[in-house]
């Protein structure tokens, strides 16, 4: 069997804030078109570990290969090249309420147009701002509103629509359904399914909600002090025969995993 090679390839990634440890050595396989999960209690460095794949936080050692180049010794400008091909949903939306719904929606391909001087007019990024709403279920009327006017779950589908208007490779989502019923949090994972497919974009999602990872993941991955315990298919994190999975995912009290409380 031909194996392609991986996405995104993580080898030996640490990082540490002064004594804390928080990633110790981690080694992650993304294969192209595929979603992968992290799951880990709060403080275990899930969003620590996205940072570091972005650059916003510089990591102690190990190497992050995307499509076979470590972006970890490539120059700045080169990196942020290839960090423009990461769209990203962020926990909370991230909107900026200052600027009109569709002026969020079209924010990165308008600074990205402008770093490359072939910046879209004001008008064909308004058309591909609705297009994208449009495609998160939303009326392209939305986009004149403010964010501040939007119901959470709305919030959210900007944030979508944010996120894949550069038709990006890959997509990073950090706890899509926090806060959300749990209906629009299924209405949510069913529109990251759709947009994933649909861009055919590798994704890494970072959450809590096992309904969530299930619906979204293909693989998904469990941290715990610093590691990555246990790797799998998404659809066996509910049986995955690993006790400290077993007693995350059911979140039961008692087990392996033993609380800390000062993180
Ligand atoms: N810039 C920073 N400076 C110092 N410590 C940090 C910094 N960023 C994160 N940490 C610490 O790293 C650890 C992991 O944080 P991280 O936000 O990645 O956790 P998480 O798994 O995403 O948690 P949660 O599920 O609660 O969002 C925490 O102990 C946090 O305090």
């Amino acid at each position: 069997m031909i194996q392609s090679t991986p996405k995104i390839r993580i080898r030996g990634l640490c990082k540490a804030f002064g004594p804390k440890i928080v990633l110790d050595g981690i080694d992650l396989d993304v294969m192209p078109g595929t979603s992968m999960v992290i799951i880990g209690g709060s403080g275990s460095g899930k969003s620590v570990l996205l940072r570091c794949i972005l650059g916003l936080i510089p990591a102690d050692a190990g190497t992050i290969e995307i499509d076979g180049v470590n972006v970890l010794t490539l120059p700045p400008r080169r990196r942020e090249e290839v960090i423009e091909t990461i769209g990203m949903l962020f926990q909370n939306g991230a909107l900026f309420d200052s600027l009109s719904v569709w002026e969020n929606v079209a924010f990165g391909l308008l600074a990205a147009g402008r770093r490359h001087g072939r910046r879209p007019s004001r008008a064909e990024a308004r058309a591909t701002a609705g297009r994208m709403l449009e495609q998160v279920g939303l009326d392209p009327s939305v986009g004149a509103l403010s964010p501040a006017e939007l119901s959470g779950g709305m919030q959210k589908r900007v944030g979508l629509a944010r996120a894949i208007a550069g038709q990006p490779d890959i997509l990073f989502f950090d706890e899509p359904t926090t806060g959300l019923d749990p209906i629009m949090g299924a209405v949510i994972d069913g529109l990251i399914v759709d947009c994933v497919r649909k861009l055919g974009s590798t994704a890494i999602a970072i959450t809590h909600d096992m309904a969530s990872a299930q619906r979204i993941g293909d693989q998904a991955a469990m941290l715990y002090k610093g590691k990555l315990i246990w790797q799998g298919p998404a659809a066996s994190l509910l049986n995955s025969g690993n006790p400290m999975v077993d007693q995350f995912t059911h979140g039961r009290r008692e087990g392996p995993i033993s609380m800390e409380l000062r993180r």
